[in-house]
């Protein structure tokens, strides 16, 4: 990871810090250039006990020093007036609310959770991906009921679909717009949360269904990597890449794998002829990001890496490359179907959650929306 250096220090609250997504915020932000963990938020169940006991922690690391006796706040404004951003990792029942709560109380929400992801007011931001985006935060400031100078709620991706979208926009960017797009997910149980898929169900099985799953990859790839375009009122809306229409199928399945969402994609572009594999996995590997463009601090050095092995990405090897800040593709072929298909891997906890919010606040930062 590299950088630019904020002048000061930036103090950031989590809302659901003891959940899985909320687990992986601290041990990133532990020790994060200016974000700086002042405020934890969770349930009733948590609040007013010390970290360390409302927890249970399932990282790899400890839990960083001056986090574990941080008292842990229910999820109201008030215990976070000193921040200037918060994080969440909300479960999707109850984070629709208390996010609104935060934004009309002046603080930058970056969430995980899908509660507004569909909102034509809020940017659906991967970073890796559409940082243009972030050019509808004053409409949704100026269209709040009373308008907000600094609150906003901008979100990421389903985890799935931020694997995907990294490889679509690369080569989108290359080549031109996809037609088509069928993609087979192999999704890690982490991503139901803590304690998740009882091991009944998932041990020694896959579960061919996860609830919702498919949809929203479905249509949140079209928010992503569509643009922004002006209605006949002035306004800014999300086109959901109407100019040159693309159709997604997605089939999600749960396997037994603790982190990281293996996807088995396919397209065809409209390009004729279309590019050849190796023409694609330059194209993959040349691509970069905005945010390591700009300087954002957690911003992955490779975007795309291209393995060259027929075996490769697999989880357990690819999925802490980079942090999981990055995502790892492999197998480019040709598809006798489609065009070209291929292997991606990205870390659901990583850059699938966690990672794409911090790296958006430092985008929100590098842009001058948030200081
Ligand atoms: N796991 C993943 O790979 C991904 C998850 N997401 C999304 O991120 C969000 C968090 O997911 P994940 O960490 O897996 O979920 P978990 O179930 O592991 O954690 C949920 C968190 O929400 C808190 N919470 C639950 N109820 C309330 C409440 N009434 N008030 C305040 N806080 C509450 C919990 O606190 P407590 O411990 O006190 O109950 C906990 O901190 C979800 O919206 C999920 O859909 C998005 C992308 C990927
Ligand atoms: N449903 C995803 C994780 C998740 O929570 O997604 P979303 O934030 O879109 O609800 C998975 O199970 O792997």
């Amino acid at each position: 990871m590299h950088g630019n250096e904020h002048s000061r220090e930036i103090k950031i609250g989590i809302l659901g810090a003891t959940g899985t997504v909320g687990q992986r915020f601290i041990a990133l932000l532990a020790k994060h250039s200016y974000f700086v963990i002042h405020a934890l938020g969770a349930s009733q169940r948590s609040a007013g006990k010390r970290y360390a006991q409302a927890v249970q922690w399932k990282q790899t690391v400890p839990i960083p020093s001056h986090v574990r006796d941080m008292v842990v706040k229910e999820c109201k404004p008030e215990h976070f007036a000193e921040c200037s951003v918060v994080f969440s990792g909300l479960d999707a029942d109850v984070a629709g609310e208390i996010e609104d709560a935060f934004r009309r109380a002046e603080l930058a929400v970056f969430s995980n959770a899908k509660n507004y992801r569909r909102d034509p007011a809020v940017p659906l931001i991967v970073p890796l991906v559409n940082s243009s985006h972030f050019a509808m935060i004053p409409q949704q400031r100026a269209q709040h009921d009373p308008p907000l100078q600094k609150g906003f709620i901008l979100t990421n991706a389903n985890c799935s679909t931020t694997g995907v979208v990294v490889p679509l926009a690369a080569l989108e960017k290359a080549f031109g717009p996809i037609e088509s797009c069928m993609i087979t997910t192999m999704q890690a149980i982490s991503g139901a949360g803590y304690p998740g898929v009882p091991s009944l169900d998932i041990v020694d099985n896959v579960v061919p269904y996860i609830s919702g799953e498919e949809e929203k990859m479905e249509w949140e790839t079209l928010k992503i990597l569509g643009g922004l375009t002006e209605g006949d009122d002035g306004l800014k809306v999300f086109d959901m890449h109407a100019k040159s229409p693309l159709r997604i199928s997605a089939s999600c399945n749960r396997v037994p794998v603790v982190e990281g969402h293996t996807e088995c994609v396919s397209i065809r572009f409209a390009k004729r002829p279309p590019p050849s594999p190796q023409q694609v996995r330059e194209a993959l590997t040349a691509y970069t990001s905005d945010a390591y463009a700009l300087g954002c601090p957690s911003a992955p050095r490779h975007t795309i890496f291209v393995h060259e092995e027929a075996d490769r990405p697999q989880p357990r090897l690819d999925r802490d490359y980079q942090m999981g800040a990055g995502v790892s593709v492999g197998r480019v072929r040709q598809c006798r179907v489609l065009d070209i298909k291929f292997v991606v891997l990205a870390n659901n906890v990583a850059i699938g959650a966690a990672t794409s919010s911090i790296l958006n606040a430092e985008l929100a930062v590098v842009k001058g929306i948030i200081s």
